[in-house]
């Protein structure tokens, strides 16, 4: 076993945290999460002078300060509960934890199929005032990834392939997904983002349990994702 799978297998944790204790920390650092996604536009789009940035610059810095005094040394990983809640409150495009995730809020059926609508707002742009295409797959990689997950075969993602067919704005969109087929380890899903106007971008993923995680049998690493 190489190094690096060591290393993620041990971010894979069953802290054994009760539903309430989680509920207690999603109240906690959910609205912080949600503070500094939105500072992140404020900074983006303010247009206020010298003494007013360098003012909000020193709340930031406190502010970073006071965080600090106790960290996780990072990074989050995936946790999961006594009553086996999933936390991957670390990630980039669904995690509760992370101002730099939209975040996705993903409805998932046990089917297959799993589904978002959500918000992109400025920090999101790419072409002028359209959605970066890296986003549109961080997103799509993140619902098929879903997808896969809710219909009972997870996997990493092997291969996504995307096809950019019209421009995505930013502001409200969709996105959904639904595994196509199964062939052997590999779950094939499709699926879309689409704007106001209709399908922005189709996607196609293959998601492969890793080899090591097929090997073994512990409950606790069972999902890798
Ligand atoms: C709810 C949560 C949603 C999360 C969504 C987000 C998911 C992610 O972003 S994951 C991060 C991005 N992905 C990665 O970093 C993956 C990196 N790659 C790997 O870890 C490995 O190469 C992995 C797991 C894809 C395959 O490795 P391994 O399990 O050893 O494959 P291996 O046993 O050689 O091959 C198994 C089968 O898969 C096929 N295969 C292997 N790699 C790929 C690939 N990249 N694409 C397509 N097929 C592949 C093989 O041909 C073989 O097919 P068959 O059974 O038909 O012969």
């Amino acid at each position: 076993m190489t190094d690096s799978i060591a290393h993620q297998q041990q971010l894979y944790v069953a802290d054994g945290l009760s539903d309430e204790e989680i509920a207690q920390q999603a109240d906690l650092y959910g609205p912080l999460t949600d503070s500094v996604r939105e500072l992140i536009e404020i900074a983006l789009l303010t247009e206020v002078d010298d003494p007013e940035v360098r003012a909000a610059m020193e709340h930031i810095e406190s502010a970073k300060q006071l965080l600090r005094k106790q960290m996780i040394p990072g990074p989050y990983g995936v946790r999961w509960g006594a009553s086996g809640q999933k936390r991957a409150w670390g990630n980039a495009a669904a995690g509760l934890r992370n101002a730099i995730a939209p975040p996705l809020v993903i409805d998932c059926d046990p089917d297959g199929r799993a589904s978002t609508d959500f918000h992109l707002g400025s920090a999101y742009e790419g072409p002028a005032g359209l959605t970066h295409g890296g986003v549109s797959a961080l997103v799509l990689d993140q619902v098929l990834g879903a997808a896969a997950e809710a219909g009972g075969a997870p996997g990493m993602t092997g291969t996504l392939t995307l096809r950019y067919r019209r421009p995505t704005p930013l502001g409200a969109l969709h996105a959904e997904a639904r595994i196509d087929r199964l062939e052997g380890v590999k779950t094939i899903v499709v699926g879309h983002l689409a704007g106001p106007d209709g399908v922005c971008v189709e996607a196609e993923g293959v998601f492969i349990l890793p080899r090591w995680v097929r090997d073994r049998n512990s409950a606790t690493v069972s999902d890798p994702v």
